[in-house]
């Protein structure tokens, strides 16, 4: 029998690899709490600084706008940070915790740290960034060989977590759609889901029907 560790109309919802301004008002009408933008050129979702300065002029008040950043270096932080209204930096690469920190200092933002799951030696990795980071993304691993550390529609196991909790915020990701994220949230506890592909008709293509039913499924 599952076990409901938290009421569910409290968890918040990021919808990610948002492209176009009917995204964004997908995203707002259903009542996720974040919008994610992808700069990550090898991804069906990346954005250029333009468009994202434009999808993050256009939401509205308390959508909180998540820039998603493999490896950057100084120079891709100070343009994206500078042309870009953010709320929070989501680092998807393998900075380690020192680099989290020295984002966190020269964005003067709050950063997100994806950690990838795939077997119980792996959690290890989140213990070691719950005192840098901000919040902490639950991730699967990508797959071997893919081309995206993130963002691969695959998941984890998620007994992996199941009762457990970290000193800071955390949020569940990793193969979620709106078929499977409200037994992920009863199995994992998550007060937060990420997605991506599990609401898309097509790589990098959101579908709004699909968006609308990921935060009913999570927040009902
Ligand atoms: O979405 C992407 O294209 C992406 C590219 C590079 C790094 C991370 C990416 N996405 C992140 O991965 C999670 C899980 O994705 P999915 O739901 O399994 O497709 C996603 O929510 C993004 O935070």
């Amino acid at each position: 029998m599952l076990r409901v560790t938290r009421p569910r109309m409290g968890v918040r919802v990021k919808i990610c690899g948002l492209r176009t301004p009917d995204d964004v008002t997908a995203v707002a009408a259903a009542g996720a709490a974040y919008m994610g933008l992808v700069f990550f050129p090898k991804s069906p979702r990346n954005v250029d600084v333009d468009q994202a300065r434009a999808l993050a002029l256009a939401a509205p008040v308390g959508l909180a706008k998540v820039a998603l950043l493999v490896n950057p270096d100084d120079a891709m932080l100070d343009r994206i940070g500078g042309e870009v209204p953010l709320d929070m930096i989501q680092l998807h690469g393998s900075e380690p915790p020192v680099r989290v920190a020295e984002v966190r200092a020269r964005t003067g933002l709050p950063v997100m740290k994806a950690v990838g799951l795939r077997t119980a030696d792996d959690l290890a990795r989140i213990d070691a960034y719950a005192g840098v980071a901000d919040q902490i993304l639950v991730d699967a691993k990508p797959p071997e060989g893919a081309d995206l550390p993130g963002g691969n529609g695959v998941g984890f196991d998620w007994r992996l977590i199941a009762g457990r909790d970290w000193t800071c915020p955390w949020m569940l990701a990793g193969g979620l759609t709106p078929d499977n994220v409200a037994e992920a949230i009863r199995l994992t506890g998550a007060a937060q889901v990420d997605v991506s592909s599990g609401v898309e008709s097509a790589p990098g293509m959101k579908d709004a029907a699909r968006i609308a039913a990921f935060v009913d499924a999570a927040t009902v």
